[in-house]
């Protein structure tokens, strides 16, 4: 289990935004069995076509390798504030405090963002307190989770019925592939609680611009999904397992047919929460289109032509809460 001592910083809480702590708890993720590869296949396509959202689990990763990247950021995440705001601002790679993204956002939470790009992985120029081994046990968490999306976008593929092989899940094998990995603290914050009876918004609502996010957080709630029908529901926190979500892009190289999920963190007042989470994207030159074996005759792409460069151009010109896509729909 996580414990993080550093006690609760004294901020102006009435500049975050807050909600009532009383969304229901969702206990209709779907699972995927990656031992059971036929019904996998299956239920994650059903899973993106409905949700945008589902649980892998049986999915072979090593939880030692888990707990020594968990234990690393326990680390880096307990040194004094002043150590930490040297590795940042973000920029957006680094150590974040509230601020999130350039244009204003702010959310209850630190964090440290990384590229994985090879050339762009050791780019935070000063990251103290931290293991001398992080940036491998940072390699090897982030290989092994872009090999298990790997896998899962190859599944998408054959389900669909949907080629060239490697059409999906080779964006995000090539070291060209523009991923991104962070780690998330959302610091407790009890008074708030005393005195409202209300929950800091840790990470306010939004979708993951990329192809597909891979989570994983210690055992402490706080992630909720937003469902089609437009409710907010807690999604009940399992450490052993990993969360997908269907980014933007995603959404546009299936024509709609996947929705990217809308999601937010809410902190759980009495206990930290750390999250690890692996963004993967296409190279930065890559258009992202609709698969043409996955159109109709006569199917016309329901967004405008654009590159993973542009749309993240766009994306960083944007607020957490904005519909990204929307700039890019086709008008009908
Ligand atoms: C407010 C912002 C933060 C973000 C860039 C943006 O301008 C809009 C998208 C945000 C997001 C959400 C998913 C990921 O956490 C993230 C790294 C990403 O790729 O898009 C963040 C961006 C960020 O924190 O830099
Ligand atoms: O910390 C989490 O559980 C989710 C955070 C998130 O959505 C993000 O970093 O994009
Ligand atoms: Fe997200």
């Amino acid at each position: 289990m996580v414990v993080l001592s550093e006690p609760v910083v004294h901020t102006d809480l009435a500049s975050f935004q807050s909600c009532e702590s009383s969304s229901d708890i969702f206990t209709e993720v779907p699972v995927v069995d990656m031992s059971d590869a036929i019904n996998a296949k299956k239920l994650i396509v059903e899973a993106c076509r409905e949700l945008g959202f589902f649980k892998v689990i049986n999915h072979g990763i090593s939880p030692g390798l888990v707990a020594m990247l968990e234990s690393d950021a326990v680390n880096f995440f307990a040194l004094p504030q002043q150590e930490k705001d040297r590795s940042g601002p973000p920029s957006p790679f680094g150590y974040g405090n509230t601020r999130i993204g350039p244009n204003g956002d702010t959310g209850w939470v630190e964090y440290l963002l990384l590229s994985t790009r090879p050339d762009l992985m050791l780019h935070i120029p000063y990251f103290p307190g931290i293991s001398e081994t992080f940036w491998v046990v940072v390699g090897e968490y982030v290989s092994a989770v872009a090999k298990m999306l790997k896998g899962v976008l190859e599944m998408i593929s054959e389900e669909l019925g949907i080629g060239p092989r490697g059409c999906l899940s080779g964006l995000v094998e090539n070291e060209k592939s523009d991923s991104y990995f962070r780690l998330n603290h959302y610091r407790p914050c009890p008074n708030l609680q005393a005195l409202s009876g209300r929950n800091l918004i840790g990470f306010g609502e939004h979708t993951d611009p990329q192809i597909m996010s891979v989570l994983r957080s210690c055992n402490a709630p706080g992630l909720e999904i937003c469902l089609q029908n437009g409710s907010w529901v807690s999604v009940p926190s399992d450490q052993t397992s990993f969360y997908f979500s269907v980014g933007d892009s995603l959404q546009v190289m299936t024509n709609g047919r996947f929705k990217s999920v809308k999601h937010r963190v809410v902190t759980n007042c009495l206990k930290s929460r750390m999250s690890m989470i692996y963004f993967g994207g296409p190279p930065l030159n890559k258009k992202i289109v609709p698969l043409c074996s996955l159109m109709e005759e006569g199917e016309e792409s329901l967004y405008e032509e654009f590159t993973w460069s542009e749309y993240k151009k766009s994306a960083y010109n944007s607020n957490l809460g904005d519909d990204r896509l929307k700039l890019f729909e086709k008008i009908k």
